[in-house]
């Protein structure tokens, strides 16, 4: 990587000045990617009669995309500060005005906070012309949104949606200069239903989303439907090529899961999203479409789930009065049930791409393996070379298992949450087009606890004899229909020699998808590449960054945050 310094020196400034920042004096230096500042210490030494002006510097550095605003220090903050000064720090009394730049300042685990740095000088003007520059350089970022459509869900998470926007976002997009129209939901689907046929949507450069999941997937079901209607694009027929919709999403999560927010920014932080809104960040995310037949029944961009999360999911919902704890009770109640579901299960390998679910390599921001998005053509090429093959094999390329499952899980991100820091799919890539199908056979309950287990630590979840993972398209779920099964087969563990009792699976499970249960259990799934876009960058390696450039204004704070 580039030092920032490197790039200072390389690229033409636009503005240099000599001011005053803390009461030091300071070199600044700005040209178009980097604001620079170099503290300048004169210390005089006299030594056989020769004046010797050394400096020692200490250096930080801004990208300009990640300045928020420049302004006009407030006159009364400036005389404020001034006064409280001791004798000591008198020179900022003979540089009365001043100018504030407030940037992005990276904080532990993925956080970020607005920092502000203000220089003084005792050129008016100078200050002036700081400022006139610096905003130039600002509405040359032509990604930055200048307008946002917000929804509210105000009963999301602990109900704290509207203060949180009110208290920590709004603020920002006031001193970014964003304008929005803000809408408070009155009723579930109120913001999918207004995306979908009223919001003007040519004013705004993106929608907000401020709740949990379930909010974030109302928005993208509005979005996608809304782009897909205005282009005559009919969502229905499982085959068609959906239009990515123009407009980015941004999430402030304020649900009681956050999941969405968390892979695509590494923390759950309304402050850090609303930073990577205005600083116009763009994180392009597969969709799957979900059809039963030739019927559209929803989109997901996380966990679609069978058997084992299925019935957590629908043992939960009937405990919903229990409130964030139905989930443990009913994830203890799913394992001690110990369900199989017999199906088959056909899926389109991603053969062409990059990526393997077993490499290791986890989606980051700027991920290669994204940016290596397959086009339409490559697709089709390989869905050709898939066809050819079928002339000999009779699946048309398509793979098909039949067999008992406990679970199948299509993982389109890793799914890591603070309980599984892996993840499902800890190698699931947000953008590369594929999904990563998860089959979890019939095995014992210890097994099965021990493949559970495997989420909460680093080992490889995959590497039991009872589980198989494919990089998919597409792919497809057909149930067996049939009587009720017994499993006295099963190899008998410690746990289940316990009970007396034999368990029975029930013929069929639900599909859980991002964590809404579909009505029907035979489902197509086709993976739409790169449907929607974040206003996020992926996961940043945080301490690669920091270490990289010695140069930077990104110190961390204190372990507190
Ligand atoms: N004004 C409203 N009144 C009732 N429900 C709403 C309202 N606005 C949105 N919703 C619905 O509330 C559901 C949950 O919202 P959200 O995801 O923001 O919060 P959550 O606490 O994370 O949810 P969950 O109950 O799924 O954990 C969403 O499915 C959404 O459709």
């Amino acid at each position: 990587m580039t030092r920032l310094s490197d790039i200072m020196e390389t690229q033409g400034k636009l503005l240099y000045s000599k001011l005053f920042h803390k009461h030091r004096q300071v070199e600044v230096a700005l040209n178009c990617s980097i604001l620079s500042w170099k503290e300048i210490e004169r210390s005089r030494k006299r030594s056989s009669g020769i004046s010797n002006s050394a400096e020692t510097a200490h250096s930080h550095a801004v990208q300009v995309c990640e300045i928020v605003s420049v302004c006009k220090t407030d006159e009364q903050e400036n005389t404020k500060t001034r006064r409280s000064r001791t004798n000591a720090e008198q020179p900022s009394q003979l540089y009365p005005h001043a100018f504030t730049v407030s940037c992005v300042r990276r904080t532990r685990q993925h956080r970020w906070r607005c920092s502000d740095v203000t220089f003084h000088s005792a050129n008016q003007g100078l200050c002036e012309q700081w400022i006139q520059v610096i905003n130039e350089q600002l509405s040359l970022l032509t990604n930055r949104p200048k307008s946002l459509l917000v929804y509210i869900n105000p009963f999301g998470g602990k109900r704290h949606g509207k203060r949180i926007y009110e208290r920590k976002v709004a603020p920002l997009f006031g001193r970014a200069c964003i304008s929005t129209d803000v809408i408070v939901t009155e009723r579930a689907n109120h913001a999918r239903d207004h995306l979908k046929t009223e919001a003007n949507l040519d004013k705004y450069d993106g929608v907000v989303c401020v709740g949990g999941d379930g909010m974030f997937s109302e928005i993208l079901h509005g979005l996608i439907t809304r782009t897909q209607t205005d282009s005559g694009v009919d969502q229905k027929q499982p085959d068609a090529e959906l239009v990515p919709c123009s407009l980015h999403i941004g999430i402030i999560p304020a649900g009681s899961t956050d999941c969405i927010c968390f892979a695509t920014v590494g923390t759950n932080d309304p402050v850090t999203s609303a930073l990577h809104i205005i600083v116009g960040d763009s994180q392009p995310m597969d969709v799957c479409s979900v059809h039963h037949n030739d019927t559209f029944l929803r989109y997901s961009v996380s966990l679609l789930g069978y058997g084992f999360y299925g019935d957590v999911l629908t043992n939960s919902e009937r405990t919903r009065f229990l409130g964030p704890a139905r989930y443990d009770l009913s994830g203890l109640k799913t394992f001690l049930s110990h369900n199989y579901y017999e199906g088959t299960v056909s899926f389109l390998p991603a053969e062409n791409n990059v990526g393997d679910p077993r490499d290791k390599l986890q989606c980051r921001s700027g991920c290669p393996i994204c940016q290596h998005k397959p086009s339409s053509k490559d697709v089709q090429c390989e869905m050709s070379e898939k066809k050819e093959k079928s002339d000999e094999d009779v699946s048309g390329g398509w793979r098909a298992i039949r067999g008992r499952f406990i679970a199948i899980n299509a993982a389109s991100m890793s799914c890591a949450c603070p309980r599984s820091p892996q993840g499902l799919s800890p190698s699931a890539h947000l953008a590369d087009g594929t999904t990563d199908l998860i089959l979890v056979r019939k095995c014992s309950r210890l097994d099965f606890f021990r493949h559970l287990l495997r989420h909460t630590n680093k080992e490889d979840q995959f590497d039991h004899s009872f589980v198989e993972v494919h990089r998919v398209r597409k792919f497809r779920f057909q149930p067996q229909q049939h009587e009720l099964v017994s499993l006295e087969d099963l190899s008998v563990s410690p746990i289940s020699s316990a009970q007396t009792t034999y368990n029975y699976s029930t013929s069929h499970s639900r599909w859980s998808c991002d964590g809404e249960i579909l009505p029907h259990a035979a489902i197509q799934v086709s993976v739409q590449c790169q449907l929607i876009r974040l206003f996020a960058r992926g996961i940043e390696e945080q301490q690669q960054c920091l270490l990289e450039d010695p140069c930077t204004l990104w110190a961390l704070e204190p372990s507190t945050h």
